[in-house]
């Protein structure tokens, strides 16, 4: 089943300055249609506390709520898919585990695993690192502008059509240039919820990639 994807997805996380539900919320008013609620250090009760209260705000603002891993919480509280961060997962089986209803994107760190997630019915990927990002520093080689353009070349010859999201380490200034390889969107967080300005950051990057 084809699925609305949006092109921003902004991904919550667990900073000091703003919890996640202010976070959505922030992100929200300034015209967010995608969150990804993404905590990896509260405990069930704590998730769908936080959960109920940030679908409660996208359902108000007519934004999707994507979930990072945890799929033992599908149908615990309105979501509408999650992002899985584990690039071995099965998605054929997390499909009929989950339902075609249910958005599930992927995470990939090169094109073998795009081509991968799109055979197996993913709706969406993040394919990165962009660059270096204190979100969650790991050891993968820096995707950069010219990874993208090939990549998006090796999938167009392929005839894969799966949205490609560029993410981590991305920054406003880097928009222009990543939209121009011809992936579908942008992921972000750091660049987003760190900035002084959180609402002024998101509109950025907003008018930059509408
Ligand atoms: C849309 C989106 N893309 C990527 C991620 C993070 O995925 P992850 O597997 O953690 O990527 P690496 O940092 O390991 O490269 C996400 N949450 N959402
Ligand atoms: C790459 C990545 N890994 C975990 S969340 C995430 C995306 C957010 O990265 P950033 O905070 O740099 O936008
Ligand atoms: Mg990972």
């Amino acid at each position: 089943m084809k699925k609305f994807i949006e092109k921003l997805h902004f991904i919550t996380h667990d900073i000091d300055q703003l919890t996640h539900t202010e976070q959505a919320q922030i992100a929200c008013e300034a015209g967010a249609k995608w969150i990804q609620y993404r905590c990896l250090t509260k405990n069930d009760d704590e998730l769908l506390e936080d959960i109920n209260v940030i679908a409660e705000i996208c359902d108000d603002w007519g934004a999707t709520l994507i979930v990072t891993d945890h799929i033992h919480l599908n149908g615990k509280a309105d979501i509408q898919g999650f992002h899985i961060e584990d690039m071995d997962a099965d998605f054929t089986k997390l499909r009929a585990q989950l339902g075609e209803a249910v958005t599930i994107g992927g995470s990939s760190n090169t094109v073998e695993g795009l081509i991968r997630l799109a055979k197996e019915g993913a709706d969406y990927a993040g394919f990165g690192p962009f660059r270096e990002t204190t979100t969650k520093p790991n050891n993968a080689p820096h995707i950069g502008i010219e990874g993208y353009k090939k990549a998006m070349a090796t999938l167009n010859q392929n005839g894969i059509t799966l949205p490609v999201l560029a993410v981590g380490g991305v920054t406003s200034d880097d928009i222009e240039a990543i939209m121009e390889t011809g992936v579908f969107g942008i992921a972000a967080s750091a660049a987003i919820n760190q900035a002084e300005d959180m609402r002024e950051a998101y509109l950025t990057f907003y008018d930059k990639i509408m």
